[in-house]
C-alpha cells in the first residue's frame, strides 16, 4: 500500500462527504486505540479547526484515557471528556426489569458489555449534533467483515473512512501519519471487560484475517471460521429487513 496516496484519498473523501452533507465539522470518539487515532488524524486534516475528539471512559482503564488525551494533543484537536461510568451503573439498575427470570450468564455479560458502545454512540451524536458535525466511525475492513463491533453502538456512525483498510493497513497509515509508536503498538481491544483483546475474543489473529481478506489465503479451518463470522454478522452490514406487502 502507498500510505501517502491512501492518506490523500481518504482526506479528500472526508472533505467531499463533509461538503456534500452541509455539516460543519467532524466528531470522533477517542479510545486511545490506533483506529480512533488514525480516524482523528484524517478528520483533522479534512476539517482543520472543525474536528472534535470525544473521550468516553466507562469503567475504563486510566491508561486508556491518558493515551486518548495524548492522541488529541498529538493530532492537535480539542477534546471533551464524558465519564459514562455513573450513567452505566444507573442504567444497569434501571434495566433490571428487562432481565428474564433466569438470565444466561454469557448472554447477560455480552448484553451488558454492549451497553457501553451504545452509550458512547448517543453521547457522540449529542456532541456532534449540537455543533452541526458528522460522526466519524473508526471501523476497519477486518472488523466490518467479521462483524466485530456492536450493532448501533460503535457501528452507529455517519462515515467510515477506514472501512476499506484491513487492520495492518490502518497500522501502516498510522506510521505514515507519525502517530506515537506506543499507540501503534497497543494490543487491539474493545475495552469492554478486563483483559479483553480482539484477537483473543475472535480466536483469529489480525495477521491471519488480513491475509485472507487481501490474498484469499487461509487454512481450511481458519477460512471456515472467518466465513462463519461473516455470515452471522450479515445483518449488521444491511438495513433491517422490510417485508414486501401485497395489497
Ligand atoms: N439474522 C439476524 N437478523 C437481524 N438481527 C440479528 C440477526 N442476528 C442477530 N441479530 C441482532 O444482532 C444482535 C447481535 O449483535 P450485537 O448486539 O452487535 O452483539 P454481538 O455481535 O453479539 O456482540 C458485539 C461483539 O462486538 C465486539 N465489539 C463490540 C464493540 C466494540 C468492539 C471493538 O473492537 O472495539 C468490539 C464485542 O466484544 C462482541 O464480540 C442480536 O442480539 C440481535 O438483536
Ligand atoms: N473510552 C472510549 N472513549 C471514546 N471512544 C471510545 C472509547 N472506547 C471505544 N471508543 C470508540 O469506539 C471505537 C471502536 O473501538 P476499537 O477498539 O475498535 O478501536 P480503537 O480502540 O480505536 O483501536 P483498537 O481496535 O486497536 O483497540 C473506537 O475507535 C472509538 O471511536
Ligand atoms: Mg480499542
Amino acid at each position: 500500500m502507498n500510505a501517502g496516496k491512501v492518506c490523500d484519498q481518504l482526506v479528500r473523501w472526508l472533505e467531499a462527504n463533509l461538503q456534500r452533507s452541509g455539516a460543519e465539522g467532524l466528531a470522533v470518539g477517542l479510545s486511545g486505540g490506533i483506529d480512533s487515532a488514525v480516524a482523528a488524524a484524517l478528520a483533522q486534516r479534512a476539517a482543520p479547526g472543525r474536528t472534535l475528539g470525544v473521550l468516553m471512559p466507562c469503567h475504563s482503564n486510566l491508561e486508556d484515557q491518558a493515551d486518548a488525551e495524548r492522541v488529541a494533543r498529538h493530532v492537535g484537536i480539542p477534546h471533551v471528556v464524558v465519564d459514562l461510568s455513573p450513567v452505566y451503573d444507573i442504567l444497569a439498575r434501571a434495566l433490571q426489569p428487562t432481565l428474564p427470570a433466569e438470565a444466561d450468564p454469557g448472554r447477560l455479560q455480552l448484553a451488558r458489555a454492549n451497553v457501553k458502545p451504545r452509550l458512547r454512540m448517543l453521547t457522540l451524536y449529542h456532541a456532534a449534533n449540537v455543533r452541526g458535525y458528522l460522526v466519524v466511525g473508526t471501523g476497519n475492513r477486518s472488523e466490518l467483515y467479521t462483524g466485530y463491533y456492536t450493532k448501533y453502538g460503535d457501528g452507529g456512525v455517519d462515515l467510515l473512512p477506514l472501512g476499506d483498510l484491513v487492520k495492518g493497513e490502518v497500522r501502516e497509515l498510522a506510521r505514515y501519519l507519525e502517530l506515537p509508536e506506543a499507540i501503534i503498538q497497543r494490543t487491539p481491544s474493545a475495552g469492554l471487560w478486563e483483559g479483553q483483546s480482539d484477537e483473543g475474543e475472535m480466536g483469529i489473529t489480525y495477521a491471519e484475517l488480513d491475509r485472507y481478506l487481501l490474498e484469499g489465503a487461509a487454512a481450511p479451518e481458519l477460512l471456515a471460521r472467518i466465513e462463519a463470522l461473516h455470515r452471522v454478522s450479515r445483518h449488521k452490514r444491511e438495513l433491517p429487513p422490510i417485508p414486501r406487502v401485497a395489497r
